[in-house]
């Protein structure tokens, strides 16, 4: 297992998962799972279908006994102290549910009386909710005609009834659209800044990298993975992967082998396809393990050859390269992740060392 240390030691843990399995008969859902999140920080809980998130959450909300191991929040055992547990943790499913004919400020009050809130408070807590999961003006809608991302910032709203420290949130970004991920990612870190701790399960790895104090990858119930997104991506990412855009193609071939002679004479480790050109894109692509300040000189070289470089950056590989890296079953991991393209980190032409990362 590929178990990297998370650098967020400092920071109070509240929930601590140690050595949790489960068993259903004589199939191991969970083994040995062990993981904390600290107070205030965003947790990535990633791993395709089946390989026993929910079954994680279940435990630590208190659905689910464990066969072994332990899971508590905020000190409290996930099982055993099972109404302390409801009031620390607010859970929000993938699935909204039907609420026909019911306003959101009638869905958040049903809710908030579920959880005992006198009839004031919960006036007084159903706008405070609003203005944080930014739906104050959704307030007099019908749930039911709301959009999915109308509706995820309901459900935000609903599972802040009670105020709980910890949220653990079940694929929040599902069925978004871009825009609607975007304010749920501004939304999640600003219920981190409220000193809330989430826990945010995702199939759909690059969404959480953004966001993401901690990465937590299970794939069949074990743990491959734990730390920061760039432990994780440090890791794996021995070869970096650089883009020199060209103003036109004219110039690709001259710039493809200055990279290339260059690279040849600076890092032993080049290989033969390790530089292409991407006459289509106007674009040299190239693989390097150099650190960012050798790098710098081949921008500085090629500038000082007389090369226009429009840009100089580094295309930054997502969670999914890592996740398929660190769980070591690409077959398995690759069917179930859903793929997107990969997020590049720009930096300009005639820039300097410190800005190719
Ligand atoms: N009650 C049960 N009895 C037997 N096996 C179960 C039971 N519940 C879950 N499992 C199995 O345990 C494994 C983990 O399931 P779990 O639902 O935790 O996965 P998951 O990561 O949440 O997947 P998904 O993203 O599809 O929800 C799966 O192989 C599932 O089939």
């Amino acid at each position: 297992m590929n178990q990297i240390q998370s650098a967020n030691r400092d920071v109070e843990p509240v929930v601590v998962i140690k050595d949790l399995t489960k068993r259903y008969g004589e199939f191991t859902a969970l083994d040995s799972l062990t993981m904390h999140v600290g107070r205030g920080q965003i947790l990535g809980f990633i791993g395709p279908n089946g390989a026993g998130k929910t079954t994680t959450i279940k435990i630590l909300v208190g659905l689910l006994k464990a066969t072994s191991g332990q899971a508590s929040i905020a000190g409290a055992d996930c099982l055993r102290d099972s109404r302390k547990i409801k009031r620390m943790v607010g859970y929000m499913p993938d699935d909204f549910g039907k609420y026909n004919n019911m306003r959101v400020a009638e869905y958040l009050d049903f809710f908030g009386a579920a959880y005992s809130i006198g009839r004031r408070e919960r006036n007084i807590r159903i706008d405070e909710v609003l203005e944080i999961a930014g739906a104050t003006h959704m307030k007099d809608l019908f749930v039911d005609a709301l959009s999915r991302g109308m509706q995820q910032r309901v459900a935000i709203a609903r599972t802040l009834m009670h105020d709980p420290q910890v949220l653990i949130l079940d694929e929040p970004a599902n069925g978004l659209d871009p825009q609607a991920r975007i304010d749920m990612r501004v939304m999640l870190l600003r219920l981190a800044e409220m000193q809330k701790t989430l826990i945010v399960t995702s199939h759909i790895l690059p969404e959480l990298a953004r966001i993401c104090d901690t990465v937590a990858m299970i794939t069949k119930g074990k743990l491959r993975a734990f730390g920061t997104v760039d432990e994780i991506m440090r890791d794996i990412q021995q070869r970096r992967t650089f883009e020199i855009l060209l103003p036109d193609d004219v110039s690709i071939e001259s710039v493809g082998q200055r990279v290339r002679t260059w690279l040849d004479s600076h890092a032993r480790d080049t290989q033969a396809d390790d530089v292409q050109n991407a006459t289509a894109e106007t674009m040299v692509r190239f693989k390097t393990s150099l650190s960012d300040q050798e790098i710098g000189g081949l921008l500085t070289h090629l500038i000082q050859q007389g090369d226009t470089v429009l840009q100089f950056r580094e295309v930054m590989a997502d969670l999914e390269d890592a996740f398929l890296s660190v769980a070591g079953d690409a077959s398995e991991a690759g069917s179930d992740v859903e793929r997107s393209t990969s997020d590049t980190n720009e930096t300009v032409g005639s820039g300097s060392v410190g800005e190719t990362s």
